[in-house]
């Protein structure tokens, strides 16, 4: 087998090319962008342990993932058909059901990860005064 560096860079450059697309065209991908980024910094600022932000990094990694999955199921379904067609509906639904569920459950480990952090924060404040 034969490694090329043109050819990984090109995949790199493709896979690049689909986020990308995906963000311009995506309003929930820039809105989960968005909250990413402020969960980000607030851990930042509660001073993350390793395994928080671990834990952080993949919950907010599989939110993006799965929305780009939910454009490529979308644009998929659109490619096959333009009309209105029950199947098309039921695809899109699930892909979107899919990021749904996981989005709910993200919220509730946002919340188990920031809520201790945040109160030690508040009380060292009280305490400070
Ligand atoms: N060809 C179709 N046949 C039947 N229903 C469709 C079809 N295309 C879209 N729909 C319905 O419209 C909804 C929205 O589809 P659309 O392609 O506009 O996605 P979207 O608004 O970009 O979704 P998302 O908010 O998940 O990005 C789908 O979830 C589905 O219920």
């Amino acid at each position: 087998m034969k490694f090329s560096a043109n050819k990984l860079k090109a995949s790199f450059g493709y896979a690049w090319s689909g986020i990308s697309n995906a963000f311009r065209s995506e309003q929930n991908l820039r809105i989960h962008c968005s909250i990413s980024i402020v969960a980000i910094a607030a851990a930042a600022v509660l001073d993350f342990s390793v395994w928080r932000y671990c834990v952080l990094f993949l919950v907010i990694a599989s939110v993006l993932s799965l929305e780009l999955m939910n454009t490529a199921i979308e644009n998929a379904v659109d490619l096959t058909t333009d009309d209105i067609h029950p199947l098309a509906k039921k695809a899109k639904d699930a892909a979107a059901g899919a990021v749904l569920v996981f989005s709910l459950f993200a919220v509730i480990i946002g919340i188990l990860l920031f809520f201790q952090p945040a109160v030690e924060m508040i009380k060292q404040w009280n305490a400070g005064r």
